[in-house]
């Protein structure tokens, strides 16, 4: 049986993940982190009202008075990162999808994990569409290398570009020989017009209410285009991922950042 706390459990995510936990025999929720509410139940409130576990808003004392195994963290940008660090403190592991993270976060996190010796997990998508768009784009920008990549996603979000759509862009640069795209003497007649620069390559954010979380990776070459597509419609989508990372990162040894890494 793994122990789980879940950190953000009245987030959108965070909801998914405490059903989840609740679904799989193989396991249990233990406790909950929140902003707030700390002494109070989950069950407390309505949605929950089948889920008696405590809530605390310090995580520290969470990890002090309960055993557990992994930390779910689906909060926000800036708390991912301590909350990782005081996981470690604990020999908790990390199941991490909030976004936000810099590439220095992710090293500093990544020595923490092998100092440890504790398995972590950032995945900034968790669905395994997702995570066959970006392959798929990885393996196209070989072929292609002028690329743009479009991200969707509700007006609640907090950070852009999308976790994804960096991590696209890594993938991608990984492939592609560097490129400047779009004319040497563009000019952009209104700041942000031709999107954040990743490389040369150009990604774009959409925030629209009504949306869940989308991306297009458009590719062009002489006379043809590609696009790959992967639309989330709802955050259920998600889930299988994160039961993968919870199994998976009870068998590391060190951080991995992105479930490409975990599925041949
Ligand atoms: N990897 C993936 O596949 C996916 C990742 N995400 C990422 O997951 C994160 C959460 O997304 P989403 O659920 O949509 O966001 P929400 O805003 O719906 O949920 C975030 C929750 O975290 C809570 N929270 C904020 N600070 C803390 C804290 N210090 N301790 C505990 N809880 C805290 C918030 O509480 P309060 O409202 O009181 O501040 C809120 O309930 C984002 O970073 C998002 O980008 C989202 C979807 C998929
Ligand atoms: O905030 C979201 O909703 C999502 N965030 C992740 C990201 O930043 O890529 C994953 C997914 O796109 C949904």
């Amino acid at each position: 049986m793994t122990r789980i706390v879940v950190a953000g459990p009245r987030g959108k995510m965070g909801y998914e993940a405490v059903q989840l936990c609740i679904k799989e025999q193989d396991l249990t929720l233990v406790a909950v982190v929140d902003s707030k509410h700390d002494g109070m139940r989950l069950s407390d409130f309505p949605e929950f009202s089948d889920v008696d576990v405590p809530i605390y808003t310090e995580m520290d004392r969470c990890f002090s008075e309960q055993n557990v195994d992994v930390l779910v963290d689906l909060t926000t940008p800036a708390f991912g990162k301590k909350h990782m660090e005081i996981a470690f403190l604990h020999g908790v592991r990390p199941v991490v999808g909030t976004t936000g993270f810099s590439d220095q976060d992710i090293s500093d996190l990544t020595r923490l994990a092998e100092e440890k010796q504790l398995g972590a997990i950032i995945a900034p998508n968790f669905a395994i569409g997702a995570i066959l768009m970006m392959k798929f784009s990885q393996l196209a920008a070989r072929y292609m290398p002028d690329v743009e990549i479009i991200e969707q996603h509700h007006d609640q979000k907090l950070d852009a570009p999308s976790g994804t759509a960096l991590k696209t862009a890594q993938l991608i640069a990984q492939e592609r020989q560097p490129k400047h795209q779009g004319h040497e003497q563009e000019v952009e007649e209104r700041a942000g017009a031709r999107g954040a620069d990743y490389e040369g390559m150009r990604i774009h954010s959409v925030r629209l209410p009504g949306r869940v979380a989308h991306q297009e990776v458009l590719f062009g070459g002489e006379g043809q285009t590609l696009s790959i597509k992967h639309d989330s419609l709802n955050r259920k989508s998600f889930m299988p991922g994160v039961k993968l990372a919870i199994d998976q990162v009870l068998k590391l040894e060190t951080l991995v950042y992105g479930l490409e890494n975990l599925i041949d």
